[in-house]
């Protein structure tokens, strides 16, 4: 036995001094050109999965971080380096290896009547394949983030033909923007959908127009002495609305951010739910108030560390290639997942039943045209303050 653990450990030291050979990590001394590799403080075993070395004086740090490619050769996707100029920590995760999730709605449908889920959002499965779908009305604000390729289109498809099949048109309404003209497109005709934005100034009055129904909604809970939407009976309650914004980075109008910023703050009373998406999280996008308004993150693969501590799924970075589809779930912890994949075909056919020959595009509008004149005069933007400040407490 303690052979077998000795053979063990000297292969995975040859494994790393093979790296540093690979990658010319070692310095060179005397006319014989002797090389000293850096040294090995820590090698994986059953207790530790990471090697900690210090590299000899005179070797480049920077040579760590352009080699890093011969690491990820030897050691395969799901190696990580950490450490700034001497001590470096090499660790070595194995991908769980969650297998495909085949979309299933029956089987999702189970679960939200068992769990009793009010708005469902579908997240995917775990190693188990024990799938998780939470409560938007819980969490109201999702942030969906990856490079491209990681599968951020399939889970919206997930997400957003789960919900057209659950709810009717009374029940649930979507408005959705799509900066980069490619993936929503097909929910057009879709009855529950009221509005898809290609470009920003379409954007803008649909904005206005959920602010406007801000505004409505304030009052409604106000009139009935409540506090939330849910609480109201039904008949008097309003659908969800659910927001999705593919390709956020592209809004650079400050004045429609401000109008997005203020319907996620106020949207969980009034049932007005966002879902975000975009490739890389950056600071200049993701502001601290931003961020305090995001109450749930899916970071699949992204290009670096960085941006997955940026978007809160640290470990995001070494989700591997050959497993499209797996995210880390920042919900209340960490959870890796993989979500269902849905492919434009799929989604295209469940979509079918739903889509209505006259549909027509922000028809919103149509909305605003029948609403009486005294409604619409009271537009000035409420805030939560004003709408609860003399309500008794009825939840
Ligand atoms: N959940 C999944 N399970 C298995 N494979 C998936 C999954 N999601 C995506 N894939 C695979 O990854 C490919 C890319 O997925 P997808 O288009 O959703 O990525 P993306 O992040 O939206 O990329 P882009 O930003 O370029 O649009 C799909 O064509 C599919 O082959």
């Amino acid at each position: 036995m303690v052979k077998v653990k000795l053979i063990q450990t000297l292969k995975a030291r040859n494994k790393l001094i093979k790296a540093f050979k690979e990658g010319g990590i070692y310095k060179t001394v005397g006319t014989d050109e002797r090389k000293i590799f850096p040294k090995i403080h820590q090698i994986p075993n059953g207790q530790y999965d990471y090697y900690v070395f210090t590299l000899p004086n005179g070797v480049d740090p920077k040579l760590l971080k352009k080699k890093f490619y011969v690491f990820q050769q030897i050691f395969g996707d799901g190696v990580y380096l950490d450490g700034e100029f001497k001590k470096f920590t090499l660790s070595i995760k194995e991908s769980k290896k969650i297998p495909e999730i085949i979309y299933d709605y029956p089987k999702l449908l189970e679960i939200i009547k068992k769990e009793n889920i009010l708005l469902p959002i579908v997240c995917g499965g775990d190693e188990n394949e024990k799938l998780r779908i939470y409560d938007a009305t819980n969490s109201p604000n999702l942030l969906i983030y990856g490079e491209p390729g990681s599968g951020k289109s399939s889970i919206l498809h997930v997400i957003l033909s789960t919900l057209i099949q659950y709810y009717s048109t009374d029940q649930i309404q979507l408005y959705l923007a799509d900066f980069k003209m490619s993936e929503l497109n097909l929910y057009e005709g879709v009855e529950h959908v009221k509005s898809i934005s290609y470009l920003t100034k379409d954007f803008a009055p649909a904005l206005t127009h959920l602010k406007k129904e801000l505004t409505k909604r304030g009052q409604l809970l106000k009139d009935h002495k409540v506090r939330h939407i849910n609480k109201l009976q039904d008949g008097q309650k309003p659908p969800y609305i659910v927001l999705c914004v593919d390709e956020f980075v592209m809004i650079k109008d400050d004045d429609i951010m401000t109008d997005l910023l203020q319907i996620a703050s106020l949207g969980r009373a009034y049932g007005i739910y966002l879902i975000l998406s975009m490739q890389r999280p950056s600071h200049r996008i993701l502001s601290t108030e931003v961020r305090g308004l995001l109450s749930v993150r899916m970071g699949f693969r992204t290009v670096d560390k960085r941006n997955a501590l940026i978007g809160e799924t640290p470990g995001s970075e070494k989700i591997s290639k050959d497993q499209p589809g797996t995210f880390l779930l920042n919900l209340d912890e960490l959870a890796e997942l993989r979500a269902p994949y849905l492919n434009e075909d799929k989604t295209e056919k469940i979509l079918m039943p739903y889509k209505k020959a006259d549909w027509k595009n922000h028809n919103y509008k149509k909305q605003e045209v029948i609403e009486r004149p005294e409604e619409t005069k009271q537009q000035q933007a409420l805030t939560e303050k004003d709408v609860f400040a003399d309500v008794i407490d009825q939840s």
